[in-house]
């Protein structure tokens, strides 16, 4: 399939439900993401554990296992957890708002709305755009992570709300964030229907992702276990990805784990270049990017 994007949005080699059957392309490979499969490629699979931060042999979660959990489990760094971080109305109040703004079609099923610079990871190019801050009823959040003592000088340059809907077999496959621009948080607000981050140990070079720009020490790679580590993202709960989870772990979103309607607000900081007070083109857009607008009037 060519580069052109599809009329469901999706281009190259990412595919959706609807573009599957229209254009009879093969479907999204994620059932080498099964941990039978998995298995029989000597891959074990873990399942996270937000009560003990332990990861724990198995594929799904149930959290009532805690603290019966069995077979032995081991450290996962760079994650953490925070359950109901929005309560059922903030979150339904929330979703109401970010449902009376455009979505935007996206790749891979899901839609998309996104406030923050215009980025090239490849030909590493940071413009302004069109960017003019973020929408008035996103206070709430934005006030609300300064109290978590891991995100306390948190200064958000991009708020991206993500749609993933089971009707579009919507998913988003295995990847690193780039590292050029985005720092080490990488910070998800789930706010409707519950999922997991799958991830996986990346064993590719450093030339992808721009994971050269990463200056902070990491485990050697040969330290790093070839399992599959599955990440509970309830609806309501804040998910925070850093260090070694960060860098040295694809994560994905597999199809068969959105069995509903699934909204989530991603948020990135910026590298600590962009954030030198030297750095023009960082001060002004961490500048544009305190600045809360009004939807009713400008969306
Ligand atoms: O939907 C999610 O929780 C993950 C999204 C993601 O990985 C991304 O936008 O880079
Ligand atoms: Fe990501």
């Amino acid at each position: 399939m060519s580069g052109k994007p599809r009329p469901c949005g999706c281009k190259g080699y990412r595919s959706c439900l609807l573009c599957e059957r229209e254009f009879n392309l093969l479907p999204f490979k994620d059932d080498n993401f099964t941990a039978e499969s998995l298995k029989e490629q000597g891959i074990p699979s873990y399942i996270y554990c937000p009560s003990c931060n332990l990861a724990w042999p198995g594929w799904d979660y149930d959290p009532a296992e805690h603290p019966n959990h069995s077979g032995e489990a081991i450290a996962f760094p760079g994650i953490y957890i925070q359950p109901e971080f929005f309560t059922e109305k903030e979150m339904i109040e929330l979703m109401n708002s970010f449902d009376s703004i455009p979505w935007e079609s996206s790749v891979s099923g899901r839609r998309k709305q996104n406030f923050g610079p215009k980025t090239n990871f490849k030909k590493r190019k940071l413009q302004l755009g069109s960017f003019k801050g973020v929408p008035s009823f996103s206070r709430l959040f934005h006030e609300r992570i300064q109290s978590v003592p891991l995100l306390r000088d948190y200064h958000t340059i991009e708020q991206c709300s993500l749609e993933y809907d089971p009707v579009r077999g919507a998913s988003i496959e295995p990847h690193i964030d780039d590292c050029w621009v985005w720092g080490e948080r990488i910070v998800t607000l789930n706010l409707a229907g519950d999922s997991f981050l799958t991830m996986t140990k990346y064993h590719g070079g450093s030339e992808k992702y721009n994971l050269k720009d990463v200056d902070i020490e990491l485990p050697k790679t040969e330290d790093i276990p070839d399992i599959c580590v599955r990440i509970p993202q309830p609806a309501r709960s804040l998910v925070v990805i850093y260090g070694s989870a960060r860098y040295q772990w694809l994560h994905c979103v597999l199809r068969r784990d959105i069995k509903e309607r699934r909204v989530c607000i991603a948020l990135r900081e910026f590298t600590k270049q962009f954030l030198d007070p030297n750095d023009s083109m960082g001060q002004t857009i961490l500048k544009i990017a305190s600045n809360y607008f009004d939807c009713e009037k400008q969306c």
